[in-house]
C-alpha cells in the first residue's frame, strides 16, 4: 500500500527550475533513494515534501490510516505530527544539551497537554512528562546510545551524532522517515554500520524510508528503488542494478568525479 504520493511537484526560484515535475509513490516499508549531482534539486524535493517550501506546482499526499491527506499546504510541524519526520544534511542538534534532552525536546511535539497545563504542572502534564522521559530512554536504548545519554550531544563522535539525530526524528513517531545524506562525513566503517542501522530501524519501527545519499555503496546496498535527479529533472528510476547500468545516470552522475 502506498504511504506517500508525490504528484508532479515543481519548484521554481525566480527563473530557476530547481525541481521539475517530480513524481513518486512510496510504498509502506520501502527504502527508496534519491541521488543526483550537486545542485540537482534533491534537498528542494525534500523541502517540498516536508512543507518547508510550497511547490510552485503539484501536490503531496500522505496516506493516513483512513484516507489520503493532501499535505501540500501543511506547515512542517503539521506534517511531522501526521507522521513524516526528517533529518538534515548538516546535523542539527541542540549543541549545549545532553543526548537525552535532545530526544526529550523532540518528544514534546507529541505532548497532548497545552501550555497552561505545563505551566501549572497539572497531573496530566506530569503523567505525560514521565511517559515521555521513559519513552526517550527507551528510544536511546533502541539506537544504542543509552550509555551516553547524559553526555553533551556534540561530544559524541560524528557517527553517533547522526544516530542521535535519527533517534530524535523517531521520537515524533513517524511512519515515513526522510534522511538527507545520513552518511555525509562518515568514514567507511561508520557508513557500513549506518546501513545496518537504517535497515534495522526500518524493520523495528515499521518505517518507510526515503533518503538522499551521495555515498554509492550505502545507496546501492540498502535502497530497493532509486530515483535520479539531474538539473531538477528525473532522468532515471529503478532498482540499484538498473540505475548502475543506466547510461544517462553514468553520464550525469556516476561518471563524474
Ligand atoms: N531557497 C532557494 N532560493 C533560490 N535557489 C535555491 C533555493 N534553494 C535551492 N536553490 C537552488 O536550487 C537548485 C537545487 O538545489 P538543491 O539544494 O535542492 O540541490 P541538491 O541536489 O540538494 O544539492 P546538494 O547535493 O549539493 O545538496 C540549486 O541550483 C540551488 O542553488
Amino acid at each position: 500500500m502506498s504511504i506517500l504520493k508525490v504528484d508532479n511537484i515543481t519548484m521554481r526560484f525566480g527563473g530557476l527550475v530547481a525541481v521539475s515535475q517530480f513524481d513518486m509513490t512510496l510504498n509502506e516499508g520501502e527504502i527508496v533513494g534519491l541521488i543526483g549531482p550537486n545542485g540537482a534539486g534533491k534537498t528542494t524535493a525534500f523541502n517540498m515534501i516536508t512543507g518547508v517550501y510550497k511547490p510552485t506546482e503539484g501536490s503531496v499526499f500522505f496516506q493516513d490510516d483512513k484516507s489520503a491527506v493532501d499535505i501540500t499546504k501543511y506547515r512542517p510541524d503539521e506534517i511531522t505530527k501526521l507522521g513524516v519526520a526528517r533529518t538534515f544534511q548538516n546535523i542539527r542538534l541542540f549543541k549545549e544539551l545532553s543526548v537525552l534532552d535532545n530526544v526529550l525536546i523532540a518528544n514534546h511535539l507529541r505532548l497532548k497537554s497545552d501550555v497552561f497545563s505545563a505551566m501549572l504542572t497539572l497531573p496530566n502534564y506530569r503523567k505525560e512528562e514521565k511517559a515521555m522521559y521513559e519513552k526517550s530512554i527507551h528510544l536511546l536504548e533502541e539506537v544504542g546510545l543509552q550509555d551516553l545519554m547524559h553526555e553533551k550531544s556534540t561530544s559524541l563522535p560524528y557517527g553517533k551524532q547522526r544516530r542521535l539525530e535519527i533517534a530524535r526524528a523517531l521520537a515524533t513517531n513517524p511512519k515515513v522517515l526522510l534522511l538527507d545524506e545520513p552518511a555525509a562525513g562518515m568514514n567507511p566503517k561508520e557508513s557500513l554500520e549506518l546501513m545496518d542501522f537504517i535497515a534495522d530501524i526500518r524493520d523495528r519501527f515499521k518505517l518507510t524510508i526515503f533518503m538522499i545519499e551521495h555515498h554509492m555503496q550505502v545507496v546501492m546496498g540498502i535502497c530497493e528503488r532509486i530515483f535520479v535527479l539531474d538539473h531538477g529533472v528525473t532522468i532515471a528510476q529503478g532498482t540499484p542494478s538498473e540505475i548502475q547500468n543506466n547510461e544517462k545516470v553514468i553520464e550525469a552522475y556516476l561518471g563524474v568525479d
